[in-house]
């Protein structure tokens, strides 16, 4: 198995010295080398993934699942958002274990074609998309008014893409929290690689149940990460309680916008496939959030789509990235026909294909944002909210 800058035609090269030398062996080697030259030229020919967290080789079997694990894992995940996508998780508990799975199917392709970030940001004229994520990422800090020292909650943490741009710029320390022990254990050797590792640390838990002391933070954060929850409420009102006092939380949420219109099939389909390729429960629009912060106890102190002009289009991104995708899939295909891929990836990958699809049709007509800024704050004296007082 290929370290996380083993260059994809190392690791190819390796496969093929690993080819049985027996007759039918030789045959399959001629057939699999024929298969591996052409998908490295492929992946030479049109470059590298787009911004590159790891290598394909950790699409290989004994990464994030076992083996048998990625297609029963697949099938269940599929079943269930099939049937549920866009109106709501029934079973409010089944939420965060479906969460997890999707997870479990898609941090090493999302690591492998996008980066340690997962989340969009607003395109920036003449900048990579690197800066951009970062320059969206630093504001959160900026936002949060952070101070070296102070205690910082990362809600929904993935495997540590905005933790360590925040920790790193403002010398706070960073604690994340993510429903997935995969991303915690990715998460982990990111941040002793980046030299981090005294100012971020990582757990695994259900954002909804905080295994943390109350009032324990002084600002916390979720970047594209609270829309998995099934309610807003609680995990808002589970950030309320772990803030001290006077604290700030800031989230980048997903929402419907103002320019969706329930009565339109096509605003529906879209929203609908962007829930089913992405995990999500339902789509909220953006006045819930506000809503909810302020039902929990919070101040808004400000909130607006981030998306709006003059910001650059944050699916230009998606949309430059097809030719690559293309590119994955023929790879993904070649590893998962050699069978060096679990069974059930190539299907994982065509499900995410779709979704870019659905959340560049999102971005262009409008109706979709992931970047709705809701930045709050926890009164320094409170008065008792109405979630709290009704539970
Ligand atoms: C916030 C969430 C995730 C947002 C994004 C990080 C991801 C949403 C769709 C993902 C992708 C779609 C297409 C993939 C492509 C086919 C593959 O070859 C390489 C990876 C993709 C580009 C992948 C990368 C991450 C996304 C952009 C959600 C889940 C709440
Ligand atoms: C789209 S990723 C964003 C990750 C990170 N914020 C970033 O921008 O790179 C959403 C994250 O929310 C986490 N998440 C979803 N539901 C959760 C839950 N119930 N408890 C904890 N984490 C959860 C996922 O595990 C994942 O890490």
């Amino acid at each position: 198995m290929g370290g996380d800058n083993t260059p994809l035609s190392n690791t190819l090269a390796s496969v093929l010295d690993n080819l049985s030398t027996t007759s039918s062996g030789t045959l399959f080697g001629i057939v699999a080398a024929t298969g591996i030259v052409a998908a490295t030229g492929f992946a030479l020919t049109f470059g590298q993934a787009e911004v590159k967290g790891k290598a394909a080789t950790e699409l290989l079997k004994g990464t994030s699942l076992r083996e048998d694990e990625v297609k029963e894992h697949w099938e269940e995940y599929d079943k269930y958002f099939q049937q549920n996508a866009g109106e709501g998780v029934d079973e409010k508990q089944k939420a965060p274990k479906l969460v997890d799975t999707f997870y479990n199917l898609v941090t090493d392709i999302y690591e492998w074609g996008w980066g340690q970030s997962f989340h969009f940001s607003p395109a920036i004229p003449g900048k990579s998309h690197k800066d951009a994520t970062r320059a969206h990422e630093t504001m959160i800090a900026d936002l949060l008014e952070l101070k070296p020292g102070q205690k910082v909650l990362d809600v929904g943490c993935g495997v540590g893409g905005p933790m360590r741009a925040v920790a790193s710029y403002s010398q706070a320390h960073v604690t994340g929290i993510t429903i997935n022990d995969y991303q915690v254990k990715r998460a982990l050797h990111h941040n002793e690689k980046a030299g981090l590792k005294d100012l971020c640390t990582v757990v695994q838990g259900n954002f909804l149940h905080m295994p943390f002391e109350k009032e324990s933070f002084d600002a916390a954060y979720s970047c594209e990460a609270t829309c998995h929850a099934p309610k807003l409420t609680d995990v808002y009102k589970e950030i309320f309680g772990m803030l001290k006092p006077g604290g700030l939380y800031v989230s980048y949420e997903w929402v419907k916008t103002p320019k969706y219109d329930k009565l339109n099939p096509e605003h529906v389909r879209i929203v609908d496939a962007i829930c089913y390729g992405d995990a999500l429960p339902e789509m909220r629009t953006y006045l819930e959030i506000v809503d909810a912060a302020k039902e929990v106890g919070f101040e808004v102190v400000e909130e607006r789509d981030l998306a709006l002009p003059p910001a650059g289009p944050w699916w230009k991104r998606l949309k430059m990235g097809r030719l690559a995708y293309y590119r994955n899939h023929v790879i993904v295909s070649i590893l998962s026909f050699l069978g060096l891929a679990p069974a059930g990836t190539t299907e994982v990958h065509e499900m995410l294909y779709k979704t870019a699809i659905s959340l560049v049709e999102g971005g262009e007509t409008g109706v979709f944002t992931p970047m709705h800024l809701l930045l709050c704050r926890k009164p320094e004296t409170q008065e008792t909210p109405a979630v709290a007082a009704s539970a």
